[in-house]
């Protein structure tokens, strides 16, 4: 039987999962790093691809915009046996030091979202990703002379609430990005009793009314597949 969202069946997801919110992204990803991706589901256009990377299976899968809908998604693929669930993202600068297509490594996640909220019925928290996984994309990143930064990111609900203004007084706190699924996923592989972490892409800065020119944006999201699946081997 499968779950009620992810309609991939036992068998057909790899235990290391590559989460990015685009259904685009997921395709492409799957199309250029994989051999032999497959298919497993389609449905809510949350697509989900199984292949093979350096020949140790990998799948890569939709979690659609926001903390709700990627927790939906982390706890059914959990149900079918993942067991790494990296999210490979795009997230707004907040730090001035911060320009398009540089990665962020996320140390830990402000959960600004209500999905965490919930989960955590009101408890002070701090939502972080796995060690291992951290390290080794930090180690992938630096070993590859990308330009990245590795710190706290927020997630956030509302991708239009958020405003310069806003972003700056986070600045002070040593806020790096605002991105919206990171610590439901960190929440949930403590949880779960998986291995959770995030890697992005800076897409635009907080306000910007266009995104990075796409070549830009396009190359930062080819280097952060790169560092995120070499990663993926190490744990
Ligand atoms: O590019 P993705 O992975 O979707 O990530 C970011 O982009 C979306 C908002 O534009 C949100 O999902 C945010 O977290
Ligand atoms: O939450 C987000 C993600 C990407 N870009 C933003 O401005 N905000």
């Amino acid at each position: 039987m499968s779950p009620i969202h992810v309609r991939g069946k036992q068998g057909e997801v790899a235990e290391r999962v590559l989460l990015p919110g685009d259904p685009g992204r997921a395709e492409w990803i799957a199309q250029t790093f994989l051999e032999e991706p497959r298919l497993y589901t389609s449905h809510r256009g949350l697509l989900g691809f199984t292949g093979r990377y350096r020949g140790v299976p990998v799948s890569v899968q939709t979690t659609g915009m926001g903390a709700p809908s990627a927790s939906i998604v982390a706890e059914e693929l959990v149900s079918l046996g993942a067991r790494v669930l990296l999210r490979v993202g795009t997230c707004g600068a907040v730090d001035e030091g911060l320009s398009p297509g540089d990665l962020v490594i996320a140390q830990g996640a402000v959960p600004l979202d209500g999905a965490t909220r919930q989960y955590l019925e009101g408890r002070p928290y701090a939502p972080v990703p796995d060690a291992e996984l951290f390290r080794a994309l930090w180690k992938q990143a630096e070993q590859r002379g990308y330009p990245h930064h590795v710190g706290l990111v927020a997630t956030e609900d509302a991708f239009y609430a958020t405003t310069p203004e806003g972003a700056k007084a986070w600045a002070q706190f040593g806020l790096l990005a605002f991105e919206m699924e990171a610590s439901a996923l960190f929440l949930l592989g403590k949880m779960r009793k998986v291995r959770a972490g995030a890697i992005l892409t800076v897409s635009n800065r907080i306000g910007d009314p266009e995104l990075a020119p796409p070549e830009v944006l396009q190359e930062g999201v080819r280097r952060m597949v790169e560092v995120a699946l070499e990663a993926l081997l190490e744990v």
